[in-house]
């Protein structure tokens, strides 16, 4: 059945200006580590973290893309297919948080509304910094998005990031199948599957039309859960 062998992975993507912190957070949530030194990312770089939200285990591909708008052309084909966004900005950088809603408007341009979280990093630095906490509230505001103070140094509210965006995800996926009648075939397979493997694809003609039979994949899949919770497809 569908509901055993569907694996939740999310696609996000973390953007903001240069320096702000991307890679820095990306590495502390997937590696736990911290460096000093700022390395630019060239175009995009990747990692991965499996985490439980609520009981079910969820897989966090995070996708690093770089801040510098030389790059902006490789990044955007990068957003293709992310499924939720981390909005970065620095404490220390008036310019990152102006341009905050263009970052906004560059994913919504590629994946449209996902769900996203504001992320003021650097809060270690509060001393120096160059935004007021009204101003970031009101953006918060303004743009409808949970706004989190973080500090990737001290690895303050970085867990909690990831953590709200998977939860948002899941919130929506489980709306969209209470929302949407779940397609039902007669042989009792439903609309819904894991297409990654070539060997459990079938296709057929039938009648003049392609017909194609898909079926999950069990080999990704590690437990046997039901992504959705107590909330039933059928
Ligand atoms: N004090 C402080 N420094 C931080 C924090 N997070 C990152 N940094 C530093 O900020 C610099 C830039 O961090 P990166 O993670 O490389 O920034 P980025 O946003 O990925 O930059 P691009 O690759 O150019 O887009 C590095 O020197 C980090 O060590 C933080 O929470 N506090």
């Amino acid at each position: 059945m569908l509901e055993e062998d569907m694996e939740v992975a999310i696609k996000v993507v973390v953007v903001g200006n240069g320096a702000v912190g991307k890679s820095s957070m990306i590495q502390r949530y997937c590696k736990g580590i911290f460096t000093k030194d700022y390395k630019k990312t060239i175009g995009v770089d990747f990692l991965e973290r499996q985490i439980a939200v609520n009981d079910e285990e969820v897989r966090l591909m995070l996708w690093d893309t770089a801040g510098q708008e030389e790059f902006d052309a490789i990044t955007k084909a990068y957003y293709r297919g992310a499924q939720a966004c981390v909005l970065v900005f620095s404490t220390t950088d008036r310019e990152s948080f102006q341009a905050i809603d263009s970052w906004r408007e560059k994913v919504e341009a590629e994946v449209g509304d996902v769900p996203t979280v504001l992320v003021q990093n650097k809060i270690d630095l509060l001393e120096e910094t160059v935004i007021k906490s009204e101003e970031a509230e009101a953006l918060a505001k303004r743009l409808k998005l949970r706004f989190y103070r973080a500090s990737v140094k001290e690895d303050l509210n970085v867990n909690e990031v990831f953590k709200c965006l998977a939860d948002k995800y899941l919130q929506r996926l489980r709306q969209q199948a209470a929302e949407t009648e779940v397609v039902h075939m007669t042989s009792n397979k439903i609309g819904v599957f894991n297409t990654t493997s070539s060997t459990t694809c079938s296709q057929n003609s039938s009648n003049g039309k392609e017909v194609i039979t898909l079926r999950p994949n069990k080999q990704r899949t590690k437990k046997s859960k039901n992504p959705f919770g107590g909330c039933s497809l059928l």
